[in-house]
Formats: C-alpha cells, structure tokens, sequence
C-alpha cells in the first residue's frame, strides 16, 4: 500500500494511521528542556569501544543514507550510562533539513540543529537478532548527535564523498573501514530517556542517549547530502531528500535524565 514517507500526504501526521502507536506513551523525539532534566550523579559515562569497527555498506533506503556495520560479534559496542547490557552497533544514519538550520529531530529547548545523526545499537546480550531487539522495550539504544552549521568537518568528507554511489532510493555500495568514532563531539556528556524509533515502525524499544555538545559541519557537506534522492532510478519524479525528520512528539510524563550538571 501506500508507504509512509515525509511528504504531505505519507508524513510524520499520516503515520498513526498504519502505526497508532504513533500516539503511544513513548514516543520520540522530544524537545529537551534543560532546566527540567534530572541530574543523575549516579549515571556512569557511556562507553564507546568503537575500535575494530568495520562499515560494510553505505545504503539509500528512501528514507535516509545508512552506513551497515558487520554486527556478528560484540567489535563495535557501547556500555555503561544508562544502560544494563552492551549494545552492539548495526547502522548509523541522519536526518536533515532543506535549506537554514531545521532538520534534527531532537530539539534543545525548541532550537533545531541543521541534522542528527543517529548511531543504532541493539542489546545482543539478551536478543538473537536486530529485529527481536528492536520489538523489546529495552532492545535498543540510539546515540543521537547535533549537526550544526560551521567550518567543514573532516570526517564527514569520507561518507558525502560516497554519496553519489547511492543517489536513487535501493541503491548499495561498498564503505568499508569507516569508523564513526571520527563523528563524536569531544564532550560524551549526555541527555537520556525512554523513547521509540522515530520512523515506522515506531517501535518503543529506543533508550535515547542524546549527546550535548554538537559536531560541526559546512553548509557545502550538508549541501551533498541533499543532492540524495527519496525516489528510485526509475521512478520519473525526482525528489530531493530533505527534512526526512519526524517532529518532537508528547514527553507523557517521562523523566529526561542528564549525565551532567
Ligand atoms: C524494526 C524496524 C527495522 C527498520 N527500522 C530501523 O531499523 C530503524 C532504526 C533506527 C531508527 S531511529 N531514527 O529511531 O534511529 C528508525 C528505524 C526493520 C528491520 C527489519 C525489517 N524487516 C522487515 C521490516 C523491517 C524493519
Ligand atoms: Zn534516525
């Protein structure tokens, strides 16, 4: 049937209608409010071992661009905030907007940044596969990073190199060696909570670890990214993927904690 998308009539409000837990009770993203997050003390840093890290592939889903990473071992994982288990990483990918400084989904006390760039693990210590995982409440955790607008960021330039290997939604391409490590602000200082995966299936399955400070990037690296495209080779509508970010939903009551005071 139809597939949700971003556009007027598939986007973000049309989503409930094949996914009403669009309206449930964790939902993400959410605006941050600083000066009503909780600061836990308690809350131990994450930690990132993201060493023998090896992409596989750079991909256009119709959604967003997604470098995949071989996930059959516990290589590439991150422990410790607020997490039980070690979560392995499966994929990083971003939202964007069009032109100006919208595009993130997460928003810090209504500022939107340019984009995000979510870093997806899933708990392999307690689930057999990414899509068990992603069904379980505690099954994922998503590391979320500001993109804001500034001097060029030099480890950006290896993945929107790459990007026109996969302009046309479905297509694939070989990236292997990358290492998402180069794409952490200094400061792991972080926001977390309860929350879902922002695109359908909607999923509530998401721990959100939403770091503070921002990576800086050119409005020619975003640039590159907008020359992707939400449709297929064939299709003849060509229409630039951009502003593929679902808007903060209801907070319901949940707790947002902070690694920081
Ligand atoms: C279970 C969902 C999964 C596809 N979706 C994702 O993996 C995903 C991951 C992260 C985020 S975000 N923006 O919150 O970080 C949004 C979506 C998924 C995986 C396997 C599948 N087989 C058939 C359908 C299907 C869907
Ligand atoms: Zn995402």
């Amino acid at each position: 049937g139809r597939h949700w998308g971003y556009g007027e009539e598939n986007g973000p409000d049309a989503w409930h209608k094949n996914y009403p837990i669009a309206h449930g009770n964790r939902q993400s993203p959410i605006d941050i409010v600083p000066e009503d997050t909780v600061y836990d003390a308690s809350l131990p840093p994450i930690f990132v071992s993201y060493d023998h890290c090896n992409s596989i592939n750079i991909c256009n889903n119709g959604h967003s661009v997604t470098v995949e990473f071989d996930d059959t071992d516990d290589k590439t994982v991150i422990r410790a905030g607020p997490l039980d288990n070690a979560y392995r990483l499966k994929q990083f990918h971003f939202h964007w907007g069009g032109k100006g400084s919208q595009g993130s989904e997460h928003t810090v006390r209504g500022k939107t940044y340019a984009s995000e760039l979510h870093l997806v693990h899933w708990n392999a210590d307690k689930y057999k596969t990414f899509g068990e995982a992603a069904a379980a409440p505690d099954g994922l955790a998503v590391l979320g990073v500001f993109l804001e607008i500034g001097d060029e960021h030099r480890g950006l330039h290896k993945i929107t190199d790459a990007l026109y290997m996969v302009k046309f939604k479905g297509r694939v391409a070989d990236f292997k060696g990358f290492n998402p490590k180069c794409l952490l602000p200094n400061s792991l200082h972080f926001w977390t909570y309860p929350g879902s995966l922002t695109t359908p299936p909607l999923h509530e399955s998401v721990t959100w670890i939403v770091l503070k400070e921002p990576i800086i990037v050119s409005e020619k690296q975003m640039g590159k990214f907008r020359m992707l495209l939400f449709s297929g080779e064939e299709e003849e509508s060509r229409k630039c993927m951009e502003n593929n970010f679902r808007p903060p939903q209801p907070l319901k009551g949940r707790k947002v904690l902070a690694s920081f005071d």
